[in-house]
């Protein structure tokens, strides 16, 4: 099966100046569909650098990145957001919503991007938050949500044009523990019934039982691989593979 991401030999150095920071040396990483993936490591280590690359939002410096089959690191600069907007979904700690804008509309504006608008936009948007359990709050302003309701919100705009890959960062940072774990079973539930691939940046321990992998970083490397469920398909094992079996033991209690 082909990864839905696929990251070989990246490495990112920044530049300010005469300043260099090496913030990602070497990342092999696969993200297949139906699989939740964690990324974690202390901050600082790449993470958010590395979901940012995986989401041609960020150009490594080198390596290969392929999204869907597609060779992101050789296509223009122009031609990333079309990649992004066929193929990927985010959903980031602060939410991100429009205040003026309803829930309902908050998503239509993610659809009008992908191409969907008038009744058909309205019609999916609808869908969209019924799955993510606000029917209710279709008309609703975000300053009159909670934060899980919020980040549902977030996660309904992110599915919008039905996405392979959703990519997250720190989605239950901001949500107590009993919502966090709601938000994080709607992300398990998208990739294991719908087979997206979702990868998540997070230093919350809370949820670390909810993924099939862990990934942890340091210092820019990929220094463990921790299969959480057993219920890997065929790619990922092969990469956790890449990543010896003695690491998961390196890993055990380090998260
Ligand atoms: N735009 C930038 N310019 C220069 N250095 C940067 C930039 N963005 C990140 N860095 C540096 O790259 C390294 C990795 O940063 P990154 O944000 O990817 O880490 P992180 O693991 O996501 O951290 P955190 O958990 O704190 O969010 C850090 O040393 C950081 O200071």
């Amino acid at each position: 099966m082909q990864p839905a991401i696929r990251v070989r030999g990246v490495s990112k150095v920044y530049s300010e100046g005469s300043m260099r920071v090496s913030a990602l040396e070497e990342i092999d990483l696969d993200v297949c569909s139906g699989e939740v993936l964690l990324l974690m490591g202390p901050s600082g280590s790449g993470k958010t650098t590395l979901l940012s690359i995986m989401g041609c939002i960020l150009r490594p410096t080198s390596g290969s990145v392929r999204v869907a089959g597609i060779e992101t690191t050789t296509m223009s600069q122009r031609d990333l957001p079309a990649v992004r907007l066929q193929h990927i979904g985010f959903v980031f700690q602060a939410f991100n919503l429009f205040p003026t804008l309803t829930v309902s509309e908050n998503v239509e504006v993610a659809l009008d991007l992908k191409g969907i608008r008038g009744q058909r936009a309205r019609r999916q948007a609808r869908e969209l938050l019924a799955e993510v359990g606000l029917s209710e709050k279709v008309n609703t302003l975000p300053a009159d949500l909670s934060g899980g309701q919020k980040q549902r919100v977030a996660l309904a705009r992110a599915l919008a044009g039905d996405p392979e890959v959703l990519l997250a960062d720190e989605p239950t940072a901001a949500l107590d523990s009993h919502t966090g774990r709601t938000v994080m079973q709607l992300m398990c539930d998208l990739a294991h019934q719908r087979d997206r691939a979702v990868a998540i940046v997070t230093h919350d321990n809370r949820i670390l039982d909810m993924g099939d992998r862990i990934v942890r970083i340091e210092d820019g490397r990929i220094v463990a691989t921790q299969n959480v469920q057993g219920l890997l398909s065929q790619c990922s094992s092969q990469t956790s593979n890449t990543h010896s079996e003695s690491a998961d033991a390196a890993y055990t209690g380090a998260v």
